[in-house]
């Protein structure tokens, strides 16, 4: 097999063009066993996402978790799936072309696409188109506010390995969290209060639930920042939005086996609220910037029932960021600070072009 991935030839004069990718985790081609399979094969089979000795995890995936669960999460995707598919999916491509508009009025000649992490497109399928294109400064933006190895890192790791195979390589760069940008924070907030609009505010007996997808509590032993950037988004939005500290609680939401995660979790949360007699619920995940399985099921449908059962009242889920404008224009100021430098604004001189490529050929290296 060769070592590098084809290229063309180096063409002289060739523009310099730069391209902005959108990575969202990834999610099943269809609500369906085979399609939750593949995608889960590849997901859980990524040593960043579980950390146990490979050889054990093999076994409990391929003999268990791929025979049983596949099934299982495809019928609880089925009553999530928009008519244009995986709302992952559906919204990270939204946002991505309201980006790409917002970043036009701004005077940035650039692309702007998305990919996702496992299942399709894929990273290396949509870095190589570009490349094709002749994209020569990439900026990849994981959709993770806050930074985790098992979503963030991963993210890198796959850009690296495709750079790894190629041989005239694009400049990359990588965002690497915006947990506490105030843009990102004030659209937390503007969701939070149009919702109270609509619903009325919050009395004494009522709470808000901030609530962020789980890490094993390890991963905190063992140097990952997350729970602790979780923790700066919540506390800026709390303060935002006037809270005082027993109005709200930070909870970790999508546990998954038999270890701890990080705490406290959010479906004890609720059960408890309801059984204290909390009255009302009002639930944000400010980590997920694109509604998915883990907040349209996990949280509006699982949570609501779970707080019900408990003895709650009233209850109702802020849905995520999606394409809201202020969150938009939040995300293309962080997508603008991390094109500083690269000259995407500068109108591409034709002439200078020319002039270069014919110089080369003056100078008689090939065209
Ligand atoms: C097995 C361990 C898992 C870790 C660690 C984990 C971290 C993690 N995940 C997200 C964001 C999302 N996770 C989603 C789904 C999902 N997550 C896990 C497991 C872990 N996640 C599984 C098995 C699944 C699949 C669904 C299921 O079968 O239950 C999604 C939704 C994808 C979709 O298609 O809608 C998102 C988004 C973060 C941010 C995170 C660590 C911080
Ligand atoms: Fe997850
Ligand atoms: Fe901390």
């Amino acid at each position: 097999m060769p070592r590098f991935l084809p290229e063309l030839p180096h063409k002289h004069g060739t523009p310099a063009t730069t391209a902005v990718v959108l990575v969202n985790l990834g999610t099943p081609d269809a609500p369906d066993a085979p399609s939750l399979k593949r995608y889960l094969r590849q997901f859980l089979s990524d040593p960043r996402v579980v950390e146990i000795p490979r050889p054990i995890w093999w076994l409990i995936l391929h003999g268990i978790i791929l025979n049983i669960r596949p099934k299982k999460s495809a019928a609880k995707y089925a009553s999530v799936w928009m008519p244009e598919g995986s709302p992952l999916r559906v919204h990270t491509e939204r946002q991505a072309k309201l980006l790409a508009g917002y970043l036009g009025e701004q005077g940035h000649h650039l692309t702007v696409t998305w990919a996702m992490r496992y299942g399709s497109p894929s990273m290396p399928e949509v870095l190589a188109r570009l490349k094709a294109n002749g994209a020569t400064r990439i900026l990849i933006v994981p959709m993770y506010p806050q930074y985790a190895a098992s979503t963030t890192a991963t993210v890198v790791d796959e850009a690296c390995r495709w750079l790894l195979q190629t041989r005239n390589q694009p400049e990359m760069r990588f965002i690497r969290n915006f947990h506490d940008d105030p843009g990102y924070v004030a659209a937390l907030e503007k969701t939070v209060r149009q919702h109270w609009q609509s619903h009325g505010q919050l009395t004494a007996n009522d709470r808000l639930i901030i609530s962020f997808h789980g890490l094993p509590k390890r991963s905190l032993d063992l140097g990952d920042p997350y729970f602790c950037e979780c923790q700066k988004t919540g506390r800026l939005l709390a303060e935002r939005l006037n809270l005082q500290p027993e109005q709200y609680k930070i909870c970790f939401q999508s546990r998954f086996g038999k270890a701890e995660w990080l705490q406290p979790y959010t479906a004890p949360t609720l059960h408890a609220l309801g059984k204290e007699g909390i009255g009302r619920v009002d639930i944000i995940c400010p980590g997920f910037v694109a509604d998915c399985l883990e907040t349209l099921e996990e949280i509006a449908q699982e949570g609501r029932d779970d707080f019900l059962a408990a003895g709650g009242k009233e209850y109702h889920y802020i849905p995520a960021l999606n394409e809201d404008n202020r969150w938009l224009h939040a995300l293309t100021h962080i997508v603008e600070r991390h094109l500083a430098g690269w000259p995407s604004k500068a109108a591409i001189d034709p002439k200078a072009q020319e002039t270069t490529a014919g110089l080369a050929m003056k100078l008689g290296a090939h065209a």
